[in-house]
């Protein structure tokens, strides 16, 4: 089973760095891992840096690599596949960039299943450029899941998806973590699907991750108002499921503490 750990990585794109001192304890494939944190907090440079597209200092200690699998894989927020190859095009050049151009029954019948499994067979033979925001998301899902990653962070990756789509999506996702063993990080901004279907979260802000602990202790009140400013309370919805009900802005005098000047919280 592949581990994770962060020690005291950092990134940046000039000579300082966008990241620094970010250590993690040790994450476990089968695991789903959300990073969230306000905007510009550092959470896509982080996964660039995981994923090897930026350099910087620390170390990734990772382990238990499965062989001929592709390691980590990145999904990002915009998506870059060219737009006039179609889904299954663009899902088949995804599954053959790591392993050999030979295409398999087994590499059709994977993509067949995840295409069905995101709802999107109906869509398989269009092109990306004529697609909606949702459907090319949903695509790019397809197109990070067929890689068979060991550890995988995906950007974002249900931002433009309607509700529907977001459980479809997440769950699917859970499942292939809890199947397969891979490692799933996902950066999001909303914090109920965080709770609902991440195991572990990470809380970032201005570059430092702050928190790092089991989900529904991690996003508390007491963390949505330090790094978010809002009043909020965690309350189980009718599955008992903890979800967020905010109850407006904190106010800037009553002794709240900026993010950037708060300790960091520790779960
Ligand atoms: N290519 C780049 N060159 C220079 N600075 C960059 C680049 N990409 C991001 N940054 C800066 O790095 C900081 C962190 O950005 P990053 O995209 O990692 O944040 P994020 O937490 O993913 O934000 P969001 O939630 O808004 O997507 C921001 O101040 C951003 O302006």
């Amino acid at each position: 089973m592949v581990t994770l750990q962060l020690q005291d990585v950092g990134a940046g794109y000039g000579r300082t760095l966008t990241v620094a001192g970010i250590t993690t304890p040790a994450l476990t494939g089968g695991e789903v891992v959300a990073v969230i944190g306000p905007n510009a907090a550092g959470k896509s440079t982080l996964f660039k840096r995981m994923a090897g597209l930026l350099k910087g200092p620390g170390e990734l200690m990772l382990e238990g690599l499965r062989q001929g699998a592709a390691g980590i894989v990145y999904m990002p927020q915009d998506t870059s596949a060219s737009p006039v190859l179609t889904v299954y095009e663009s899902v088949l050049l995804a599954r053959k960039q790591h392993g050999g151009w030979a295409v398999l029954p087994e590499d059709l019948a994977l993509i067949d299943d995840t295409l069905a499994s995101l709802g999107i067979r109906d869509i398989a033979f269009r092109q990306l450029g004529e697609l909606s925001g949702g459907q090319r998301q949903l695509a790019s899902i397809a197109q990070a899941l067929v890689r068979d990653p060991d550890v995988l962070l995906m950007d974002e990756p249900t931002s433009a998806l309607d509700l529907h789509r977001q459980l479809q999506v997440l769950a699917f996702t859970r499942e292939l973590a809890r199947q397969r063993g891979l490692l799933v990080f996902i950066a999001i901004h909303d914090l109920n699907q965080a709770l609902r279907f991440s195991d572990k979260t990470l809380v970032l802000a201005n570059g430092r991750l702050c928190a790092s602990g089991p989900s529904s202790t991690v996003i508390s009140a007491g963390m949505l108002r330090e790094i978010y400013q809002v009043n909020a309370r965690v309350e189980p919805c009718s599955h008992g499921i903890p979800q967020v009900i905010v109850d407006g802005m904190a106010e800037q005098d009553d002794g709240l503490q900026l993010a950037s000047q708060a300790p960091a919280l520790r779960a």
